[in-house]
Protein backbone atom coordinates (compact mmCIF):
# COMPACT_ATOMS: atom_id res chain seq x y z
CA UNK A 1 0.00 0.00 0.00
CA UNK A 2 1.27 3.71 -1.23
CA UNK A 3 2.06 6.19 1.95
CA UNK A 4 -0.98 8.40 -0.02
CA UNK A 5 -3.39 5.84 0.40
CA UNK A 6 -2.48 5.22 3.69
CA UNK A 7 -2.74 8.66 4.42
CA UNK A 8 -6.32 8.45 2.85
CA UNK A 9 -7.31 6.04 4.63
CA UNK A 10 -6.36 7.51 8.21
CA UNK A 11 -9.09 10.48 7.30
CA UNK A 12 -12.53 10.24 8.70
CA UNK A 13 -14.82 8.63 5.15
CA UNK A 14 -16.74 11.99 5.42
CA UNK A 15 -13.64 14.45 5.35
CA UNK A 16 -12.68 16.18 2.41
CA UNK A 17 -9.41 16.83 0.80
CA UNK A 18 -8.68 20.23 -1.50
CA UNK A 19 -5.38 20.55 -3.58
CA UNK A 20 -4.88 23.89 -4.69
CA UNK A 21 -2.02 24.35 -7.09
CA UNK A 22 -0.47 27.25 -9.21
CA UNK A 23 2.14 29.61 -10.02
CA UNK A 24 3.05 32.33 -8.06
CA UNK A 25 0.17 35.29 -7.26
CA UNK A 26 -2.77 32.93 -9.01
CA UNK A 27 -4.08 33.45 -5.59
CA UNK A 28 -3.77 30.27 -3.99
CA UNK A 29 -3.13 31.37 -0.24
CA UNK A 30 -6.07 33.92 -0.40
CA UNK A 31 -8.76 31.44 -1.91
CA UNK A 32 -7.88 28.41 0.35
CA UNK A 33 -7.92 30.52 3.35
CA UNK A 34 -11.57 31.61 2.34
CA UNK A 35 -12.47 28.91 1.09
CA UNK A 36 -11.31 26.70 4.33
CA UNK A 37 -12.97 28.91 6.41
CA UNK A 38 -16.43 29.05 4.75
CA UNK A 39 -16.50 25.82 4.88
CA UNK A 40 -14.80 24.67 8.33
CA UNK A 41 -12.01 22.58 7.13
CA UNK A 42 -8.44 22.82 7.86
CA UNK A 43 -5.93 24.86 5.61
CA UNK A 44 -2.23 24.00 4.81
CA UNK A 45 -0.04 26.53 3.29
CA UNK A 46 2.71 24.47 2.14
CA UNK A 47 4.97 27.39 0.45
CA UNK A 48 5.34 28.53 4.13
CA UNK A 49 7.44 25.82 4.98
CA UNK A 50 9.42 25.43 2.18
CA UNK A 51 9.98 28.70 3.09
CA UNK A 52 10.43 28.24 6.91
CA UNK A 53 13.36 25.86 5.93
CA UNK A 54 15.35 28.30 3.94
CA UNK A 55 14.72 30.68 6.55
CA UNK A 56 16.49 28.40 9.03
CA UNK A 57 19.23 27.85 6.24
CA UNK A 58 19.93 31.32 5.88
CA UNK A 59 20.23 31.78 9.59
CA UNK A 60 22.38 28.78 10.56
CA UNK A 61 24.83 29.74 7.79
CA UNK A 62 24.14 26.84 5.13
CA UNK A 63 24.52 27.92 1.16
CA UNK A 64 21.52 27.59 0.26
CA UNK A 65 22.63 27.22 -3.80
CA UNK A 66 24.49 24.15 -2.34
CA UNK A 67 22.17 21.27 -2.73
CA UNK A 68 24.48 18.67 -1.11
CA UNK A 69 25.03 21.43 2.17
CA UNK A 70 21.18 21.89 2.17
CA UNK A 71 20.47 18.46 1.87
CA UNK A 72 22.80 17.71 5.10
CA UNK A 73 20.60 19.78 7.17
CA UNK A 74 17.58 19.31 6.01
CA UNK A 75 16.39 16.91 8.47
CA UNK A 76 17.53 19.50 11.37
CA UNK A 77 14.81 21.99 11.49
CA UNK A 78 11.26 21.36 13.39
CA UNK A 79 8.84 22.95 10.98
CA UNK A 80 5.33 23.01 12.61
CA UNK A 81 2.01 24.18 11.01
CA UNK A 82 -1.64 25.97 12.62
CA UNK A 83 -3.99 24.97 10.37
CA UNK A 84 -6.87 27.47 11.88
CA UNK A 85 -7.69 29.12 8.22
CA UNK A 86 -8.34 32.24 10.54
CA UNK A 87 -5.00 32.50 12.34
CA UNK A 88 -2.39 29.57 10.41
CA UNK A 89 0.60 30.17 11.59
CA UNK A 90 4.34 28.60 11.30
CA UNK A 91 7.20 27.93 13.95
CA UNK A 92 10.70 26.79 13.63
CA UNK A 93 12.34 24.94 16.77
CA UNK A 94 9.72 26.68 18.88
CA UNK A 95 10.05 30.18 17.49
CA UNK A 96 7.54 32.34 15.17
CA UNK A 97 8.54 32.65 11.90
CA UNK A 98 5.57 34.02 9.78
CA UNK A 99 6.89 37.07 9.57
CA UNK A 100 10.82 36.40 8.59
CA UNK A 101 9.88 33.43 6.19
CA UNK A 102 8.47 36.53 3.66
CA UNK A 103 11.56 38.33 3.52
CA UNK A 104 13.09 38.91 -0.40
CA UNK A 105 16.04 36.97 0.83
CA UNK A 106 13.72 33.79 2.05
CA UNK A 107 11.84 34.32 -1.87
CA UNK A 108 14.84 34.76 -3.18
CA UNK A 109 15.94 31.14 -1.63
CA UNK A 110 13.59 29.17 -1.63
CA UNK A 111 13.40 27.85 -4.86
CA UNK A 112 17.12 26.61 -4.85
CA UNK A 113 16.10 24.97 -1.33
CA UNK A 114 13.10 23.39 -2.28
CA UNK A 115 14.41 21.76 -5.42
CA UNK A 116 16.51 19.34 -3.54
CA UNK A 117 15.19 16.26 -3.27
CA UNK A 118 15.71 15.41 0.90
CA UNK A 119 14.36 18.68 1.37
CA UNK A 120 11.04 17.42 -0.45
CA UNK A 121 11.07 13.59 1.11
CA UNK A 122 10.94 15.93 4.32
CA UNK A 123 8.09 17.85 3.51
CA UNK A 124 6.10 15.83 1.77
CA UNK A 125 5.62 13.28 4.73
CA UNK A 126 5.07 16.43 7.52
CA UNK A 127 2.11 17.60 4.71
CA UNK A 128 1.01 13.66 4.15
CA UNK A 129 0.65 13.53 8.44
CA UNK A 130 -1.16 16.89 8.40
CA UNK A 131 -3.64 16.15 6.02
CA UNK A 132 -4.16 12.56 7.37
CA UNK A 133 -5.10 14.26 10.78
CA UNK A 134 -7.76 17.02 9.46
CA UNK A 135 -10.84 15.43 10.94
CA UNK A 136 -13.09 17.32 8.57
CA UNK A 137 -10.88 17.88 5.65
CA UNK A 138 -8.30 20.15 5.00
CA UNK A 139 -7.32 22.77 1.86
CA UNK A 140 -3.56 22.70 0.79
CA UNK A 141 -2.22 24.93 -1.36
CA UNK A 142 1.14 24.73 -2.75
CA UNK A 143 2.90 23.65 -6.14
CA UNK A 144 2.45 19.71 -6.42
CA UNK A 145 -0.47 18.77 -4.09
CA UNK A 146 -2.28 17.88 -7.04
CA UNK A 147 0.49 15.71 -8.43
CA UNK A 148 2.55 14.24 -5.51
CA UNK A 149 1.88 15.05 -2.29
CA UNK A 150 -2.07 14.15 -2.25
CA UNK A 151 -2.78 12.15 -5.56
CA UNK A 152 -6.18 10.73 -4.46
CA UNK A 153 -7.66 14.68 -3.49
CA UNK A 154 -11.06 14.64 -3.86
CA UNK A 155 -10.85 17.76 -5.53
CA UNK A 156 -7.83 19.10 -7.21
CA UNK A 157 -7.80 22.79 -8.57
CA UNK A 158 -5.02 24.75 -10.74
CA UNK A 159 -5.30 28.17 -10.25
CA UNK A 160 -3.50 30.55 -13.20
CA UNK A 161 -3.45 33.78 -13.89
CA UNK A 162 -1.30 36.28 -16.52
CA UNK A 163 2.13 37.57 -15.32
CA UNK A 164 0.70 41.06 -15.88
CA UNK A 165 -2.58 40.25 -13.64
CA UNK A 166 0.12 38.56 -10.72
CA UNK A 167 2.58 41.25 -11.02
CA UNK A 168 -0.16 44.07 -10.58
CA UNK A 169 -1.45 42.03 -7.77
CA UNK A 170 2.38 41.28 -5.93
CA UNK A 171 3.04 45.13 -6.52
CA UNK A 172 -0.30 46.14 -4.46
CA UNK A 173 1.20 44.19 -1.81
CA UNK A 174 4.93 45.16 -2.06
CA UNK A 175 5.05 49.34 -1.57
CA UNK A 176 7.82 50.88 -3.62
CA UNK A 177 8.55 47.87 -6.12
CA UNK A 178 7.33 48.34 -9.69
CA UNK A 179 5.08 46.01 -11.53
CA UNK A 180 7.87 44.90 -14.52
CA UNK A 181 10.76 44.19 -11.73
CA UNK A 182 7.43 42.52 -9.70
CA UNK A 183 6.19 40.13 -13.48
CA UNK A 184 10.51 39.47 -13.74
CA UNK A 185 10.87 38.06 -10.08
CA UNK A 186 7.59 36.07 -10.39
CA UNK A 187 8.73 34.46 -14.31
CA UNK A 188 11.95 33.70 -12.61
CA UNK A 189 10.45 31.80 -9.36
CA UNK A 190 8.10 29.86 -11.79
CA UNK A 191 10.23 28.97 -14.21
CA UNK A 192 13.20 27.49 -11.37
CA UNK A 193 9.66 26.18 -9.82
CA UNK A 194 8.76 24.15 -12.66
CA UNK A 195 11.95 23.11 -14.45
CA UNK A 196 13.52 21.07 -11.57
CA UNK A 197 13.49 17.40 -11.50
CA UNK A 198 11.92 16.68 -7.90
CA UNK A 199 8.21 17.26 -7.88
CA UNK A 200 8.01 20.47 -9.87
CA UNK A 201 5.15 22.90 -10.57
CA UNK A 202 2.89 21.01 -12.80
CA UNK A 203 -1.34 20.56 -13.11
CA UNK A 204 -2.44 17.28 -12.35
CA UNK A 205 -4.46 15.40 -15.54
CA UNK A 206 -7.57 15.43 -13.44
CA UNK A 207 -7.62 18.83 -11.64
CA UNK A 208 -9.90 21.86 -12.68
CA UNK A 209 -8.08 24.75 -14.27
CA UNK A 210 -9.50 28.24 -13.33
CA UNK A 211 -8.17 30.81 -14.93
CA UNK A 212 -8.33 34.43 -12.43
CA UNK A 213 -6.58 36.89 -14.79
CA UNK A 214 -10.56 38.30 -15.14
CA UNK A 215 -11.73 37.37 -12.06
CA UNK A 216 -12.02 38.98 -8.47
CA UNK A 217 -11.48 37.58 -5.33
CA UNK A 218 -14.44 36.93 -4.19
CA UNK A 219 -15.41 35.22 -7.63
CA UNK A 220 -12.79 32.58 -7.35
CA UNK A 221 -13.59 31.38 -4.04
CA UNK A 222 -17.59 31.48 -5.01
CA UNK A 223 -16.07 28.97 -7.99
CA UNK A 224 -14.27 26.69 -5.31
CA UNK A 225 -16.68 26.68 -2.82
CA UNK A 226 -19.33 25.55 -5.45
CA UNK A 227 -16.89 22.73 -6.76
CA UNK A 228 -16.10 21.65 -3.20
CA UNK A 229 -19.98 21.33 -2.24
CA UNK A 230 -20.48 19.45 -5.18
CA UNK A 231 -17.62 16.81 -4.02
CA UNK A 232 -18.99 16.53 -1.27
CA UNK A 233 -22.40 15.98 -2.12
CA UNK A 234 -21.37 13.35 -3.83
CA UNK A 235 -19.21 11.40 -1.28
N1 LIG B 1 -8.74 37.17 -8.24
C1 LIG B 1 -8.02 38.13 -7.67
N2 LIG B 1 -8.17 39.41 -8.03
C2 LIG B 1 -7.41 40.40 -7.48
N3 LIG B 1 -6.47 40.20 -6.53
C3 LIG B 1 -6.28 38.94 -6.13
C4 LIG B 1 -7.02 37.84 -6.66
N4 LIG B 1 -6.59 36.71 -6.07
C5 LIG B 1 -5.63 37.08 -5.21
N5 LIG B 1 -5.44 38.42 -5.24
C6 LIG B 1 -4.45 39.18 -4.48
O1 LIG B 1 -3.19 38.84 -5.07
C7 LIG B 1 -2.18 38.76 -4.09
C8 LIG B 1 -1.54 37.39 -4.17
O2 LIG B 1 -2.49 36.42 -3.74
P1 LIG B 1 -2.06 35.12 -2.96
O3 LIG B 1 -1.01 35.42 -1.94
O4 LIG B 1 -3.29 34.47 -2.49
O5 LIG B 1 -1.39 34.29 -4.15
P2 LIG B 1 -0.58 32.94 -4.11
O6 LIG B 1 -0.92 32.19 -5.34
O7 LIG B 1 -0.79 32.24 -2.82
O8 LIG B 1 0.91 33.48 -4.19
P3 LIG B 1 2.29 32.78 -3.76
O9 LIG B 1 2.34 31.46 -4.43
O10 LIG B 1 3.35 33.69 -4.27
O11 LIG B 1 2.28 32.66 -2.26
C9 LIG B 1 -2.87 39.07 -2.74
O12 LIG B 1 -2.67 40.44 -2.47
C10 LIG B 1 -4.33 38.79 -3.02
O13 LIG B 1 -5.19 39.57 -2.21
N1 LIG C 1 4.08 22.58 -2.70
C1 LIG C 1 5.05 23.53 -2.81
C2 LIG C 1 4.87 24.80 -2.31
C3 LIG C 1 5.90 25.72 -2.43
N2 LIG C 1 7.06 25.35 -2.99
C4 LIG C 1 8.21 26.25 -3.04
O1 LIG C 1 8.07 27.27 -2.08
C5 LIG C 1 8.14 28.55 -2.70
C6 LIG C 1 7.32 29.55 -1.94
O2 LIG C 1 5.95 29.28 -2.12
P1 LIG C 1 4.84 30.43 -1.90
O3 LIG C 1 3.55 29.76 -2.22
O4 LIG C 1 4.93 30.87 -0.49
O5 LIG C 1 5.18 31.54 -2.83
C7 LIG C 1 7.77 28.30 -4.16
O6 LIG C 1 8.31 29.26 -5.05
C8 LIG C 1 8.40 26.91 -4.38
O7 LIG C 1 9.79 27.03 -4.64
C9 LIG C 1 7.21 24.09 -3.50
O8 LIG C 1 8.26 23.75 -4.06
N3 LIG C 1 6.20 23.19 -3.40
Amino acid sequence: MSDTVETVARTSPAAVIVAIDGPSGTGKSSTSKAVAAALGLSYLDTGAQYRAITWWMLGNGVDVDDPAAVATAAAKPVIVSGTDPAAPTITVDGVDASGPIRTQEVTAGVSAVSAVPEVRTIITELQRSIAASAEKGIVVEGRDIGTTVLPDADLKIFLTASPEARAARRSGELKGVDAATTREALIKRDTADSNRKASPLAKAADAVEVDTTELTLPQVIECVVTLVEEKRAAK
